[in-house]
């Protein structure tokens, strides 16, 4: 099994967790795009979804499933979102593809996150994985600077603008060690509109995609 198999497998077992005439959040990424695919079986049942980039927006559209501006909806059951590195605390490192700030939002009215990954993703300590940061870009030097005192290598993305309008920095050579520390320290930097640990709100559920099939934890 190759590690998109992998991906699709735990994409199509979260399917189980979407109830008949909900609005569903979405996420962003390659093993959302299996979900996306998945629950395009299930459009006729589901009352729409909420989405987290405007990729992944298109996507759904295109399938047919229509997507909700969040200030229209009151409350989500679910948000299904993948990650790049995840801890067993269900602590995370997300945006990977730049979707961190809009991710964070909609999982933060969810009632319950559910990260879809495959097993390469599972780490005893995050930080291998350079921890997206998204930027104001006239911040972009300050908080560079600001982050280095925090002991990190920030990188500027060169060539990617998010959804907001905004720049990525990715910060390199980070052990963390106290996840929700530490994205409350970035977050108060001045110009950071947010950053990737997903810590403070964790994940609910995991669905990993493994050789011997989907593990729940
Ligand atoms: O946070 C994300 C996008 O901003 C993705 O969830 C994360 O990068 C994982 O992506 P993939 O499913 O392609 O491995």
């Amino acid at each position: 099994m190759d590690q998109n198999q992998k991906k699709k497998a735990a994409a199509e077992a979260a399917l189980a967790f979407v109830q008949p005439d909900t609005i569903v959040g979405v996420g962003t990424g390659s093993t959302v795009n299996f979900f996306i695919d998945a629950l395009a079986s299930k459009k006729n049942d589901i009352a729409g979804a909420v989405s987290s980039s405007d990729a992944s927006t298109q996507r759904l559209k295109k399938l047919g499933i229509e997507v909700f501006d969040l200030n229209s909806v009151d409350d989500l059951d679910i948000y299904v979102d993948g990650a790049d590195e995840i801890t067993e605390h269900k602590h995370m490192i997300k945006g990977g593809g730049a979707a961190l700030t809009r991710e964070k939002i909609v999982a933060a009215v969810a009632k319950t996150f559910i990260c879809i990954i495959d097993d390469t993703k599972h780490v005893p300590i995050l930080g291998r994985f350079p921890l997206p940061v998204e930027v104001i870009p006239m911040a972009r030097s300050y908080v560079a600077r600001e982050i280095v005192k925090l002991g990190g290598d920030p990188a500027y993305r060169q060539g990617v603008v998010t959804d907001n309008g905004n720049i990525i920095l990715d910060v390199h050579n980070l052990e963390i060690l106290n996840p929700v520390e530490l994205e409350n320290q970035l977050n108060n930097i001045v110009g950071v509109v947010t950053n990737g640990l997903f810590a403070d709100r964790c994940a609910d559920i995991v669905l990993t995609g493994t050789e011997q099939g989907v593990v729940k934890s």
